[in-house]
């Protein structure tokens, strides 16, 4: 489809003051006098899993169900009649400060004003200002930040509640859950999510990506090995990754790639709770929940014998299918909002994204699915407003289109020559098109490196060029 230029300028220009707001670091609401929401900036609208749009005019009872942040505490108050202070918490936010003052709007009738201060952000900057080594509370809560939000989500999405309740489930009985579906579709996130639920704070979550071992380390990786067992092992001899999950939760992704001979070794563990060590005489017994993953299609893996059928029972007790990002285009708003939030952390001038933009990112399909759309943000915000620049394959769009339900993407539309792009941003750009093609194409990242002739290492950094 033949490109449109975009003018970014053709949109209304935000006023100053609506630009000062959104650029607070501190979160403001305003609540009209029956306490619906009459103003939101950026930063409140953040920290509540919402877009500021979204927010405006909401009930706060409303507001309350499907906020991040659980304001029970503050709906107390406010028909109490109280102002005060007060510190809320979410799954995804950490613990943020408010407080609630009485503003007088029309004289008789009286709203309110609400201030949020994460308090991660100012525990980092009092630790920078007294010299403390302060990485580690930054980092963990801007991660925890990044986290997807899926208390909003589920909100959103009626399947993605379902599918979420269906592994929360299983978990709680006991049974172990297969998640399948695309690369960047937010398996991993799932796993987390599902391990998070029924663990308690300290159980390790060990993600292992079974694309990314080589075959010949694997037995050692997974098993680990007694002293002396090969030449070079380690005196100490190792623990394996199933034992460092002990306690835990196992998430092997990329389940479809372990070698055929580990199959049967992985097996024995799964029925026994027992592993053997490489060199070792006595089995250890270990108490892990497994969840797995994969985007191939392993039932039919069993049949042409690539894949053990009794292990795919054993894994596949209950089934989690996970939508392609394009399926599930109720989720495109909250996710575009979320990862612009998430960079203008970052940015002290915060990102706008004008409306053209916008529609462009809500039309395309995302082979990719969600991984592509948060290094499509991130693109957008290093390039800026310069059309020119802007990722070719969202400015060939049409942006009336909605969503592309189905459909192969078009690897073409991201050859053409660009004024102010290099060499080696378009060829990186175009590689990571075929390679994406390739997966989608041939089912697993294995058979994308042996169709394209690199090896799987080479397929596994090119696509995850994570921040
Ligand atoms: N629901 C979500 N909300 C926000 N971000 C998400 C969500 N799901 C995934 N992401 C982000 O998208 C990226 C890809 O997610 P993830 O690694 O979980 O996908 P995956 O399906 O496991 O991919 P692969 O099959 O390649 O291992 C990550 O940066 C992750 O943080």
């Amino acid at each position: 489809m033949e490109g449109k230029p975009m003018k970014q300028s053709s949109a209304t220009p935000p006023r100053p003051l609506d630009q000062a707001l959104d650029a607070l670091a501190d979160g403001l609401i305003v609540l009209n006098p029956d306490h619906s929401i009459a103003f939101a900036n950026r930063q409140a609208a953040a920290l509540c899993g919402f877009s500021a749009a979204e927010m405006t005019g909401i009930e706060f009872a409303k507001f309350n169900d499907l906020s991040a942040l659980n304001w029970t505490l503050l709906g107390e108050m406010l028909e109490a009649g109280r102002t005060g202070n007060l510190i809320l918490r979410g799954e995804a936010t950490g613990a943020v400060f408010i407080t609630l003052r009485r503003i007088s709007t029309t004289g008789a009738s009286e709203g309110h004003v609400i201030t949020l201060r994460d308090l991660a952000v100012f525990d980092h900057a009092r630790r920078q200002a007294t010299g403390a080594r302060s990485a580690p509370t930054f980092t963990s809560a801007t991660e925890r930040r990044m986290r997807p939000d899926f208390a909003r989500q589920r909100a959103i999405s009626p399947w993605l509640d379902r599918m979420i309740s269906r592994g929360e489930r299983a978990l709680l009985q006991g049974a172990r859950v297969i998640i399948t579906g695309e690369s960047g579709v937010g398996k991993t996130e799932i796993a987390r999510h599902l391990h998070n639920f029924v663990a308690n704070g300290v159980d390790p979550f060990i993600a292992v990506n079974c694309a990314a071992i080589p075959e010949s380390l694997f037995e050692s990786e997974l098993f680990g090995y007694e002293k002396g067992a090969f030449t070079g092992a380690s005196t100490e001899g190792k623990k394996g990754l199933i034992e460092a999950a002990e306690g835990g939760t196992l998430f092997l992704d990329e389940i479809g790639e372990i070698p055929l001979p580990l199959q049967a070794k992985l097996l024995s563990f799964l029925e026994e709770g027992t592993i053997l060590r490489i060199g070792g005489t006595r089995p250890r017994r270990v108490n892990v929940r497994v969840i797995s993953a994969t985007n191939r299609d392993l039932l039919e893996m069993s049949e042409d014998r690539r894949f053990r059928t009794d292990l795919y029972y054993r894994l596949a007790v209950v089934n989690m299918p996970m939508k392609p990002l394009r399926e599930v285009p109720e989720l495109l708003d909250h996710l575009i909002d979320r990862f612009l939030t998430a960079i203008n952390q970052r940015r002290s001038v915060p990102l706008q994204l004008s409306d053209d933009l916008r529609a462009r990112l809500r039309a395309y399909h995302y082979p990719g699915n969600i991984r592509e759309l948060w290094n499509l943000m991130q693109q957008i915000s290093v390039l800026g407003d310069d059309e020119e620049e802007l990722p070719r394959r969202l400015m060939a769009l049409d942006p009336a289109q909605s969503a592309r339900p189905t459909g192969k993407p078009a690897t073409s539309e991201a050859v053409a020559f660009s004024e102010g792009t290099s060499l080696r941003e378009a060829v990186s750009e175009y590689e990571l098109r075929i390679i994406e093609d390739a997966i989608r194409v041939h089912g697993s990242k294995r058979k994308a490196a042996a169709a394209l002739g690199v090896d799987i290492g080479t397929i596994s950094r090119k696509t995850r060029k994570e921040p």
